[in-house]
């Protein structure tokens, strides 16, 4: 491990362009083609700071592995992944919230309902913690297909605006959490760059404060 040097994984996607805004804003030097370039790795100039660009999904994995040292997912990657990391500060970006939903007035003839979702560890334990036996059924997106065409009774799903849910005829029954980015960290990492990593803790606070931060 490279004790001067952090690698920080960001997620692709949705999430990379509030966070990319959020890090200048908290003094990163981020070039100007980090947004639009197709290479996977970038070492700032004469700043100890290199970066990964990751699918959201998998930044837990390389921070808990040790691959970044500091990484940016949402709190349902999190949650889904339950992978060993510190969580250091809640972004406030890229907020929605999870939701069961369905079609109005859904009533299922199974002995036991049919989830679809993304996230079949948040869902089995909110339906273990109700007390509900269900059938969770693992898909990779597209999730309100699922009860329009049969496959399931119910999803398990980020919402954002709602357009998606109203669009396809869907909606919300229950809300389970709220969502937005945070920054995490690998354990290991906190113990032997602390006073670095603490520095980026900080300036990455005052960012999500709206403060503007310059890097020493
Ligand atoms: N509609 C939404 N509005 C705001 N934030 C969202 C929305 N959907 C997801 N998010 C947040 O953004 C994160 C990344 O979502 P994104 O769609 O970029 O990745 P993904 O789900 O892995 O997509 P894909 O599988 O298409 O790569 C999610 O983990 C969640 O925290
Ligand atoms: O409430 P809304 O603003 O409509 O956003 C919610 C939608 O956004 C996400 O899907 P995404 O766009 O990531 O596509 P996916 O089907 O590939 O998961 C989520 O899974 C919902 O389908």
């Amino acid at each position: 491990m490279n004790d001067s040097l952090i690698t920080i994984a960001m997620p692709k996607g949705r999430i990379f362009g509030d966070a990319c805004r959020l890090l200048r804003n908290a003094g990163f030097r981020l070039p100007e083609t980090f947004e639009t370039t197709r290479k996977l790795i970038f070492d700032l100039e004469s700043e100890p700071f290199r970066f990964i660009l990751a699918k959201p999904v998998d930044v837990p994995t390389y921070v808990e592995y040790g691959a970044a040292d500091i990484g940016i997912a949402g709190k349902d990657v999190l949650l889904e992944s339950g992978r060993d990391v510190y969580e250091m500060v809640d972004l406030g970006i890229s907020k929605c919230h999870m939701a069961v939903a369905g079609l109005p007035k859904h009533q299922s003839r199974r002995p036991f309902l049919k989830i679809a979702t993304k996230y079949p560890n948040i869902a089995s334990d909110f339906y273990r913690k109700r007390g509900e036996q269900v059938d969770l059924i693992a898909l990779n997106g597209s999730i309100e297909l699922a009860p329009i065409v049969g496959l399931a009774d119910a999803i398990v799903d980020i919402v954002s605006t709602g357009q998606t849910l109203k669009e396809n005829g869907l909606i919300e029954y229950d809300r389970l959490l709220d969502v937005s980015s945070r920054l995490v960290v690998n354990p290991v990492s906190y113990r032997l760059k602390k006073g670095l990593i603490d520095q980026i803790v900080e300036k990455m606070i005052k960012a999500t404060e709206g403060t503007k931060v310059g890097m020493d």
